[in-house]
């Protein structure tokens, strides 16, 4: 026997919500999505009206998903923002050039203005080119650390005064995993942050950070949304695939996974007199910076000089690792 919704009690459930198990009909499950999203907005205050708002849309399913629900709910709760596409090209052939004509696409479809930056633009390199170099090692750093820059750049051209992400709290769970294995606390403290980048660069936000990417998936195709589904394909060897498998694995067993793992991380705090770094601007190129100069920078001159081991070097994080593991401990056998 069909299933009735167990909201409306009317309709027949076509879905089980991943996150909450619970059997809905469509509209629903429409419903119960938009009002978890705009909650998540009005509760943390993300927007005041009149701002300019830049969505980083990239064509896949989380930014073409946030594109389309920050349009509706700007209408049917008045936010008052100005909205506008931003993407990054990378220059990946066969991906990117893919991606981005669906968020071109997306463009007419939600009559919103479209802003495109690229590489090979503000740095004189495409993903190709660093890759052909590289190889398949290391290049997401260099993709994530160009990429996290360049929306930067395109912000401060647009003179927007926020930028929307669409990471979702799957991406956010595997983030915290990672600082963990890699126990990288400074980012460890900021990962689960709603809003970040509040310390003089331009706030960036993510008001998926509860959202489920299942449910983001159902949405776009229960929506019928037009967006790109491809895997980059550089990054097989990413080492959030890891954290990625090991999510997925406990969300199968216990769906709230999720949601715990993102409590630990915000409940985290690291004990007083801990030093960590603090954001200032890069002396280059006076974008956002933990450095004097920034990551971007260094890459980039490593590029260009042909040494772009420059600043990602294994050896020389290592080495760092057990200096301060060593200071750690002699720190510890003095107070003994
Ligand atoms: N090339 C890009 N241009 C603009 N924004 C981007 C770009 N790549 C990623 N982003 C932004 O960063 C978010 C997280 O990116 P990530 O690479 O994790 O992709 P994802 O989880 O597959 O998201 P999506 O489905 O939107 O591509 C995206 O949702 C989007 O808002």
């Amino acid at each position: 026997m069909p299933v009735k919704c167990t909201r409306c009690c009317v309709k027949v459930a076509v879905l089980k919500r991943p996150k909450t198990s619970d059997a809905l009909c469509k509209e629903c499950f429409f419903w119960a999505f938009e009002t978890e999203v705009h909650e998540t907005i009005t509760r943390a205050k993300l927007f005041k009206p009149g701002e300019y708002v830049a969505i980083a849309a990239s064509g896949g399913k989380d930014s073409t998903v946030l594109a389309y629900i920050m349009k509706l709910l700007n209408e049917r709760y008045n936010y008052g923002l100005k909205l506008v596409l931003l993407s990054v090209d990378e220059g990946i052939t066969g991906y990117r050039d893919d991606s981005l004509e669906t968020v071109k696409r997306n463009q007419q479809q939600y009559e919103l203005p479209l802003k495109i930056l690229s590489y090979e633009e503000l740095y004189g390199w495409t993903m190709d080119a660093i890759v052909r170099q590289i190889g398949l090692k290391s290049n997401c750093t260099f993709c994530g650390v160009f990429r996290r820059q360049a929306l930067d750049r395109g912000a401060v051209l647009l003179e927007v005064n926020k930028i929307v992400t669409g990471h979702n709290a799957d991406d956010i769970a595997e983030t915290v995993l990672m600082n963990i294995l890699r126990g990288d606390i400074a980012r460890l403290q900021r990962c689960t942050l709603i809003t970040t980048g509040t310390e003089g660069a331009i706030p960036r936000s993510k008001p998926f950070k509860y959202t489920y990417e299942k449910e983001i998936v159902m949405y776009a195709y229960f929506k019928k949304l037009d967006y790109f589904s491809t895997e980059c394909i550089y990054s097989p060897n990413a080492y959030r695939g890891h954290a990625r498998a090991y999510l997925k694995d406990l969300e199968s067993v216990r769906p709230s996974a999720i949601l715990d793992i993102i409590h630990s991380g915000e409940c985290m705090s690291v004990k007083d007199g801990i030093k960590l770094p603090t954001q200032g601007l890069c002396t280059r190129c006076g974008y956002i910076s933990s450095q004097e100069v920034c990551k971007a920078c260094v890459m980039l001159e490593g590029l260009n000089k042909g040494l772009p081991k420059l600043g990602i070097g294994k050896s020389s994080k290592v080495k760092r690792r057990v200096e301060s593991l060593c200071k750690d401990a002699s720190k510890e056998e003095e107070s003994c």
